[in-house]
């Protein structure tokens, strides 16, 4: 039976079907991360010490055995099999037998869910037990499928306590614990990614490797050891969205920036433009295609290199540049998502032909039928990195979801178009801002011509993000300045011929 896509999304709003489950507790197995909901700081229900030492019991109770990472568009299980079962009093009963039997006999579930055999670890020792790992994935989109999954097969008797993180942690708590009597002892996703990443690194020597002659007929991967001390470095996860952290020690990290432009743009956009109905559908269909018919390359613009920036051949859409004096300034970045990308994405998406039809129906679109946010993750804030419920966590991240897309408005397609390539444009310029330790940010380029819009999310999101210290600045004559400037230039100097 395809069980796990039995019902084709879940809202945490499902009907309370309260299980009996078995008494159970378990030692803490989950030492090495934080668990989120002990924090005081993090969550209204733990202010009170009493309530504290209530979470921690639970966390102490957590089932050895799962880790689950409930995000934005895919499901991410670790089952630790301990070879230790007869002599552990815990594992015993028919829940366990059942868990066990079902997740060991298939190597699919329903028609999203997976288990990565190949990634398979054994002999692991976590804990005092010696086990295997394994790795089983499924879309989160199928959450009310595997509760029904769960139910049916005799997994809702066990455990009481599951550890999860990421986003659905939190979105889908009410529902694994009125559904499943299960209760979510909750970990941080960022930690919880460090943690896992440093594990796997020390336990896994092929873990870490690197390209060696990429994009070329040689290319190959080569293995790579992170070593005990690998700080500092940078974490890009991309997920449905993009999170990127400096790591300074396994505790210490911070999130320097995102993106909303991440893997479920990808899917989301394919799912749109070119009729694809999954991740590996995309990827197969990019494998044969050819993006120079697509995008305009920096010699289409310039029909060659822009050699003093060292610009080659890709997409040459926005740039930035730290200005230092009028005459001494250089390009920190820049992105190929820009103007072009919002004017090219509507013309293919909404059927309008120029850049004021796609504002003028942007201005009418919702892009929260398109976009997925923060809140569509989490089912609220992710307030340890000041993410905002309203922000944008996966630009397009809907539209891989059928009923949706057919749902979606082309003045709501048009919307999210501009939201993408403004919110992208504001991330990287933060970035770069903060690297460059500048405080005014000046925006130009006709993109922003008649644009409020963009004008306005650009303002606020250099607020937001830089908590006040960064400044949006814009000009009114938007996107004359070069002009102007090269013809004062040849005013003004004493030779009057062009370069
Ligand atoms: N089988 C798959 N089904 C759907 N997407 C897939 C699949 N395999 C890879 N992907 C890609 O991976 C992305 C999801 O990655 P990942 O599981 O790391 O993120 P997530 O945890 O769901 O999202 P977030 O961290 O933003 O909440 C998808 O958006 C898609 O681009
Ligand atoms: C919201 C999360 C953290 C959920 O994992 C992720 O999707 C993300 O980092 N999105 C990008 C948000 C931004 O920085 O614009």
């Amino acid at each position: 039976m395809d069980l796990l896509s039995e019902a084709p999304s879940c809202d945490p709003e499902i009907q309370p079907e309260l299980l009996k489950i078995r008494e159970y507790v378990s030692p803490a197995y989950a030492t090495l991360a934080v668990p989120v909901d002990c924090e005081p700081r993090l969550a209204a229900d733990v202010a009170t010490t009493s309530s504290y030492r209530r979470h921690s019991q639970d966390h102490q109770q957590a089932i050895q055995w799962f880790g689950i990472d409930v995000g934005g568009t895919l499901v991410k299980a670790v089952y630790y099999e301990t070879q230790n079962d007869k002599t552990d009093p815990l594992t015993e009963g028919e829940g366990v037998a059942a868990m066990k039997k079902f997740i060991k006999s298939n190597l699919k579930y329903g028609s999203t869910g997976i288990r990565d055999q190949r990634l398979e670890m054994h002999g692991q020792k976590i804990g005092g037990y010696t086990g295997t790992l394994h790795f089983i994935k499924f879309a989160t989109n199928r959450m009310c499928g595997f509760f029904d999954m769960a139910t049916n097969n005799g997994l809702a008797r066990f455990p009481k306590v599951v550890c999860a993180t990421g986003g659905g942690a939190f979105k889908f708590e009410s529902a694994f614990q009125e559904r499943l009597g299960v209760k979510l002892a909750k970990y941080d996703e960022m930690q919880s990614l460090i943690t896992g990443l440093h594990y796997l690194c020390r336990e896994y020597l092929d873990e870490c490797y690197y390209w060696e002659n990429p994009n070329s007929d040689q290319s190959h991967t080569v293995p790579f050891q992170l070593g005990p001390d690998p700080y500092p470095y940078i974490i890009v996860n991309i997920g449905s969205g993009v999170s990127i952290l400096r790591v300074n020690s396994a505790n210490d990290f911070t999130r320097i920036g995102g993106t909303s432009v991440g893997g479920g743009t990808f899917t989301g956009l394919c799912s749109l433009l070119a009729g694809v109905d999954s991740f590996e559908a995309a990827i197969t269909l990019a494998e044969k295609g050819d993006s120079h018919r697509v995008d305009k390359l920096v010699r289409d613009i310039y029909g060659g290199d822009y050699s003093r920036f060292g610009l080659g051949g890709e997409v040459v859409a926005s740039s930035i540049l730290r200005v230092n004096s009028a005459t001494d300034f250089t390009r920190i970045g820049g992105t190929s998502v820009g103007g072009g990308t919002f004017t090219g994405l509507c013309s293919l998406l909404a059927g309008v032909d120029s850049f004021e039809a796609a504002i003028t129906l942007a201005e009418k679109g919702d892009s929260h039928r398109v976009d997925k946010l923060v809140r569509d993750i989490y089912g609220g804030d992710y307030s340890r990195f000041g993410l905002g419920g309203e922000v944008v966590a996966s630009s397009f991240g809907h539209m891989a979801n059928v009923d949706r897309r057919k749902s979606a408005r082309p003045e709501d397609l048009a919307k999210a178009t501009l939201v993408t390539v403004t919110n992208n444009i504001g991330a990287i310029a933060r970035m770069c801002a903060s690297i460059s330790g500048v405080e005014r940010v000046v925006f130009v380029g006709n993109y922003l011509c008649g644009n409020e819009m963009s004008m306005q999310m650009l303002a606020y999101a250099m607020e937001y993000w830089s908590q006040g210290q960064i400044k949006a600045l814009f000009l009114r004559h938007e996107g004359y300045f070069g002009a102007l400037g090269c013809l004062l230039s040849r005013l003004n100097s004493s030779s009057q011929g062009p370069d």
